[in-house]
Formats: structure tokens, sequence, C-alpha cells
């Protein structure tokens, strides 16, 4: 049983022009899933089709085995969702918030209480937890959102863009307890995002889409090689040495390599014929390199 699968899902708003064109993905359970695109590339539309808040116009999806749009409470019951339009009540304190969202997702007083305290502790919110939403900065009403899309332990949770406006110290906080969450829990995550260094850090796995297609899918390993994107040896060498065949670049004298495995006999055949070495290092492309990357093919190719 897949976490999320969709067959040629297709959504329409005008009738005239599909906000998503047969989108076809399967993710694992287990999986923290980054799907990546521009703005309006299809993402929270996806979002929105996969826990049931739109129904698609054509093709179908499935969340956890169950249609969303047949059994739309089943599939609230097992997902959190935290999107940068699901609103909480500026009037009510955080933990007002929170244990009303308990109560709506069914849990009991006692288990409301205790999980939204644990979950304002864990999210540094404990301090304003008796403070009305209204007076809580962009960054904690970010972090009450995520509490109140974790307070019924889902199995699979669908993050809209959840670091965005965020400082950076509030955003490693989010991203740590993301890993955590599918360490410990084996939460699914099926995280929307325009940042990509954090999504490197935290995904196994990769969608990209634009314009309402998706353009690419798998592990970054697997988005490298299909785009034909390799790693890089560079070397620092004694300042006027150079190396025959090699481009130049901000001090480091660089070749593309077709495995990296040639590296260490590269690094050995330089150093024997006399060049004095005094930094090598492999880069390898980023999940923004191969991003760019895409997006650039697509363009020449339409
Ligand atoms: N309620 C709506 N009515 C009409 N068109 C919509 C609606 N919601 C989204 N769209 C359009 O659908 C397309 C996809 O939008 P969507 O919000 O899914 O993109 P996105 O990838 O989440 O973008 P962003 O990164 O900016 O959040 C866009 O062209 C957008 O204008």
């Amino acid at each position: 049983m897949y976490a999320v699968s969709a067959k040629s899902l297709t959504k329409s708003y005008d009738g005239k022009t599909n906000a998503l064109n047969d989108l076809s993905l399967e993710i694992p359970q287990g999986s923290v899933y980054g799907f990546l695109g521009p703005n309006g590339a299809g993402k929270t539309t996806s979002v929105k089709l996969f826990t049931g808040l739109l129904k698609p116009t054509q093709g179908e999806c499935t969340v956890l085995d169950l249609n969303p749009v047949k059994d739309p409470s089943e599939v609230h019951r097992l997902c959190g969702v935290m999107t940068e339009t699901a609103r909480m009540y500026g009037q009510l304190t955080g933990t007002q918030n929170l244990l009303f969202f308990a109560q709506t997702a069914g849990l009991s007083r006692e288990e409301g209480n205790e999980r939204a305290s644990e979950l304002l502790k864990k999210l540094d919110l404990w301090d304003a937890r008796d403070k009305k939403l209204r007076e809580y900065s962009t960054g904690m009403a970010q972090r009450l959102s995520l509490a109140r899309a974790l307070i019924n332990r889902p199995q699979i949770l669908f993050l809209d863009e959840p670091t965005s406006g965020l400082d950076p110290e509030s955003a490693q906080s989010v991203n740590s307890m993301i890993t955590d969450l599918a360490n410990s829990t084996g939460t699914t995550v099926f995280l929307c995002t325009h940042q990509l260094r954090y999504a490197q850090d935290l995904c196994d796995s990769y969608g990209i889409i634009d314009k309402g297609k998706l353009i690419a899918g798998g592990s970054l390993e697997n988005l490298c090689s299909n785009i034909g994107s390799r790693a890089k040896a560079a070397f620092r060498l004694q300042e006027g040495d150079s190396l025959d065949g090699f481009d130049y670049d901000s001090g480091w004298w660089q070749t593309e390599l077709e495995q990296e495995g040639q590296m260490p006999k590269l690094l050995k055949n330089i150093v024997e014929s006399g060049h004095d070495v005094y930094e090598a290092r492999l880069v390898k492309p980023t999940l923004e390199d191969v991003y760019f990357e895409y997006l650039k093919h697509q363009e020449e190719t339409k």
C-alpha cells in the first residue's frame, strides 16, 4: 500500500486550462517526499486533491488506499495538513486553538490536553501558550499551525511551505521536528517547498512539477543520472601551476567525472605527474543544481 498515489490526476479550475495535468506518482509509506516547483506549478492544488479539499477533473488519487473524494473523513483522520491558508482562530490562545482542533479530530479532553502540551513544548510555544493567536508573530503562528497538523498523530503529513516566513532558527527547529517525526514514528511527509537546501537535507525522494506537469521524480541520485548531471573533481594547485584539459574556476582546476570512483586514481595520477596538490574535493551536484537543469531543459524542449 502506498502512502499517496495518483493516476492521471488532472484539475482545471476554469474548464479551459489545467492547473494540474495528468499527474501520476506513487509515494511509499515512511518517505519524506519533496514536491518542488515554481510559483503556480500546481503543488497546493495537488495537496488539496490528496486531502479531499478539491475534486479532480479527471484521474484519481488515493491516500493509504482511500479515495479522498469518497472517504474524506477517514482521510482527514489519517492525515495532518499544514497549508498557508489553514486558518485558526485569532481570538483564541495557542492552547485553546489546539484543544479545539483536538476535539474536532476526535481526541478525548484528556488526550487533547496531553497532546497540545507536548506539541507546544516541542515547538517552543510553551511560554506563549496563553497568548491570543492574533498576538503571535508570523513564525509563532506558523509553528502553531504545524502543531495543529500534528494534533491527531497523522500517518501522513502534508506540509505546504512550512518554513516560509520563518527565521533560520525557527526553520531549523521545524525541519528537525520533521526529520524526528519521520525517523521515530515512520510518518510519511509530503513537503511542498521552494527551499531547496532544506529539502535536500530532509527528503529521500522528490517530484519536480512545472506548469501542472510532473517533469521528474526519484532520489537525488536518480534525478542526477536522468539528466546527466555528474560529480566534478576539483583540485587546488600551487600558484602558476595548471592542469591540461581542466576548467579553471576561482582557484580550482575542475573536470567532470563519469563516476565518483574515478577520483582516487585521478588524484594519484596528478600527484605522480609532479603537481603539488594543496586541496582535492569531489563536488557533487546539489538538488538546487539539478532542479534548475530540469526547468531549463523543460523550457528548451517546449
Ligand atoms: N481557486 C483557484 N481558482 C482558480 N485558479 C486557481 C485557484 N487556485 C490555484 N489556481 C491556479 O492554479 C495554478 C496552480 O496553482 P497552485 O496554487 O496549485 O500552485 P503552487 O505550485 O502551489 O504555487 P505556489 O508555489 O505559488 O504556492 C495556478 O495557475 C493558479 O493561479
